[in-house]
């Protein structure tokens, strides 16, 4: 008689509430498979690093890098990551096995006292960290005080409830997944604050010498959210993107169409946004890409940088 063994999978995780409920969630997507799924908890940079902005730092690669070490080592064979957070460019030797069904891509309003940024006083303090964040804030209201606020989600909301701040915005994918909608006063329509370049994905890496992961994950992938994606994380690349540019890149996918929308805006500079948007029929993750590669040369001739 023959035995098949069922494949064994590590999942190399961050701890934060939210990495775990996304390394769950694999885990269980997973064991539907019929595979049997652990988790390896660990710490990275970027949850260590709390009193300064992660543009400063080093940024996005700073709570990927100890996981792929894990990867490299052995220790585990997957990681999984909120893409939002997953540099452009992937080291040498990974990859991104595959891009899943994708949560709400919109940032939210939270606030105990103001249910819309409408209803705050002139001049109240607004609590983000993202650059993104911070520009499409100012060209809403360039009265706000826009004051740094990092940490995890259970941190951000804490310091929100200490009174620190008004309101504060955060992605609503993060709030949804840990059950906390009730959190959410109001979720901006992407042309009130277009989201970030890969806003509510969750990516899976594997290093590139496990074919055989490939192909155990190619039943997770959503062809439109990695399409979707690819298209917002085109225009990054291009960009040169990191978090400390202030780029947004949204991408939708309705009756066979890839509709792609990105905004830049001067850190530094007056509340004016450079914005650009173009459309193609979807087809393939090529044609998502130029689709970005386009929509970022458009935002250079108009002025980003
Ligand atoms: N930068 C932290 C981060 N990375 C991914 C999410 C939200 C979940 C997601 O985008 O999938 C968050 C929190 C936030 O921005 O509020």
């Amino acid at each position: 008689m023959t035995e098949t063994t069922q494949p064994s999978i590590v999942i190399a995780t961050r701890e934060s509430r939210l990495a775990l409920w996304q390394a769950e969630h694999v885990k269980s997507l997973l064991e539907g498979l019929g595979c049997t799924v652990k988790l390896l908890g660990m710490t990275t940079q970027g949850d260590q690093i709390l009193d300064r902005s992660l543009s400063k730092v080093g940024g996005k690669g700073l709570f990927v890098k100890e996981l792929e070490v894990a990867l490299q080592e052995g220790h585990a064979d997957i990681a999984v990551h909120s893409l939002k957070d997953v540099p452009m460019d992937m080291p040498e030797g990974f990859e991104l096995a595959c891009v899943m069904e994708r949560e709400d891509p919109r940032d939210a309003w939270v606030s105990p006292q103001y249910a819309r940024l409408e209803d705050l006083p002139h001049g109240a303090v607004v609590g983000t960290s993202s650059l993104r964040r911070t520009v499409l804030l100012r060209a809403l209201r360039p009265d706000l005080k826009i004051e740094p606020l990092r940490g995890n989600l259970d941190t951000r909301l804490r310091k929100l409830d200490e009174g620190q701040y008004a309101g504060i915005v955060l992605a609503a994918a993060g709030l949804k997944r840990l059950g906390m909608t009730d959190r959410i006063r109001h979720i901006f329509e992407t042309n009130e604050m277009l989201p970030a370049a890969g806003q509510g994905a969750l990516g899976i890496e594997i290093c590139s010498n496990r074919p055989d992961l490939r192909a155990l994950l190619a039943p997770l992938a959503d062809s439109v959210s990695w399409q979707r994606v690819a298209a917002e994380r085109a225009v990054s690349r291009a960009m040169g993107g990191s978090c400390s540019m202030p780029l947004a890149a949204h991408a939708t996918i309705e009756g066979g169409v890839l509709k792609l929308q990105a905004a830049w805006g001067d850190p530094d500079g007056a509340a004016t946004l450079v914005t650009a948007a173009e459309d193609v029929p979807a087809q393939d993750l090529a044609v998502a890409e130029a689709l970005g590669l386009r929509v970022a040369h458009a935002l250079q001739r108009d002025g980003a940088h």
